[in-house]
């Protein structure tokens, strides 16, 4: 079993994480780690603390010359924001009267939106400062850092990840487009919202730009590809052994994810079967399906075709033309707080659902084919397919191949 753990507030000295249950000999570096960090910072609409913050990285157990030892693995991810933060989140008592009186003053006009009230009302706080820090989406640094592990570990199982835009606001990739591959990753890395699509990701950028003029914000759709995964992850068994299910709560677990989708989710239900599912035909690589409407999974379980999950970002709470609130030190309508925030951070959500993705994939080949190094598992993996009888072999897409959505 893969176990993490994420600590730390958004202006705090640092963000931690931890994960323990990787096999040995996986290769991992700050190189990678911090590639991935700053494809979490990109993105056209992030807002100010972007361009100037820095992730301090650091690797402080669990590798040693590049390679995992089998021992947990901790990443400390510094905040660079931190000198001008010291009185504030200081974690000794301090002469409250002392601190400075922007970024001290009491946080009493709950932001729509945001943890903020229901926080206070929960924890018995009488501002929102210890709610907003660590319900602060800062804290997916520190799951893409442990994404970036992960990502490691099933690329040495050939298995890749790709992530994408698919719509900012009412602007979507039109229906049909090829999925990206991993060969697109590059690509899709360059583009200023993590489009595969270039006319759609002008449009996108275009409506960044209309919502900012505006005062307003954005939200979206991403979407998260795995390729090169083997049948049989998950189990129908049992509800919380389903893979559909885990990928379900993972990606429901960042920050503003509202709803979430396996293939082509909803709109399956508006299908009739006969244009719902994938049928299945002989092949001479075996068993392969005609489309990929169900997304790569049956019965809770990976089917061996492309895992497709998507997921719908609400728009960034914090709103420039500020929303109406109550300060709860007056009781009178006031407006929320607001300093700076993203306008959008759909880009950098995909790279947040990725690593997600990564970390219930790694999870889930851990749980099936174990070992202590990750020859080991590769021996497993290997031995698993090729003891599937042959006439129940099924074709096993290759980072490569690209398929179509469904209809
Ligand atoms: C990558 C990323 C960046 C975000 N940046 C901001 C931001 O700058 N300002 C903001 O108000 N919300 C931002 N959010 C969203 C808030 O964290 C989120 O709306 C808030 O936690 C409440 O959402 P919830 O009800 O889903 O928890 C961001 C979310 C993500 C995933
Ligand atoms: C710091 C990050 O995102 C932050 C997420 C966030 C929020 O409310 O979720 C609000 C903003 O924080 P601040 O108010 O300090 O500018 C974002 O910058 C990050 O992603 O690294």
């Amino acid at each position: 079993m893969l176990r993490w753990l994420t600590a730390g507030e958004s202006h705090g000295p640092e963000l931690v994480a931890i994960i323990e249950g990787l096999p040995a000999g996986v290769p991992v570096s700050l190189s990678g780690i911090r590639e991935d960090l700053a494809r979490r910072r990109l993105g056209y609409g992030r807002g100010a603390r972007q361009k100037f913050e820095e992730d301090e990285l650091s690797l402080s157990s669990g590798v040693r010359f590049g390679v995992s030892m089998g021992s947990p693995i901790a990443i400390r991810i510094g905040n660079t924001e931190w000198p001008r933060w010291v009185d504030v989140m200081s974690a000794e008592p301090v002469d409250l009267a002392t601190l400075p009186k922007g970024r001290g003053a009491p946080l009493t006009r709950p932001r729509p939106g945001h943890a903020d009230l229901v926080g206070m009302q929960k924890y018995g706080f009488e501002e929102a400062r210890n709610v907003l820090e660590r319900a602060s989406a800062r804290e997916t640094a520190a799951r893409v850092a442990l994404g970036a592990v992960a990502r490691s570990f099933l690329a040495s199982l050939d298995v890749r990840l790709v992530s994408h835009t698919v719509a900012i606001g009412t602007v979507r990739v039109p229906d049909g487009t090829p999925l990206p591959g991993p060969q697109d990753v590059a690509r899709l890395d360059d583009d200023l919202v993590r489009c595969g699509d270039p006319a759609t990701s002008e449009r996108m950028v275009a409506e960044v730009d209309a919502a900012q003029k505006d005062g307003d914000t954005l939200g979206g759709i991403v979407e998260v590809l795995a390729y090169g995964l083997p049948p049989g992850l998950g189990s129908y068994a049992h509800w919380d052994r389903r893979l559909d299910s885990q990928l379900a709560a993972a990606l429901m677990g960042i920050q503003a994810i509202k709803a979430v989708e396996v293939g082509d989710g909803f709109a399956t239900a508006t299908r009739r079967g006969s244009r719902a599912h994938d049928e299945l035909f002989a092949s001479e690589d075996g068993i392969t399906r005609s489309t990929d409407r169900a997304g790569g999974t049956e019965g809770g379980m990976s089917t061996g075709s492309v895992l497709r999950v998507s997921a719908a970002m609400k728009p960034i709470s914090t709103v420039p033309h500020a929303l109406r609130t109550v300060d709860v030190a007056t009781g009178g309508t006031a407006e929320a707080h607001h300093q700076r925030s993203d306008v959008c951070a759909v880009p950098a959500a995909g790279v947040v659902a990725e690593a997600m993705v990564a970390l219930v994939l790694a999870n889930s080949m851990i749980e099936k084919f174990g070992g202590d190094s990750i020859e080991e598992t590769r021996r497993n993996l290997l031995g698993y397919l090729d003891a599937i009888p042959a006439n129940l072999k099924s074709t096993r897409y290759s980072a490569g191949a690209s398929p179509q959505h469904g209809e």
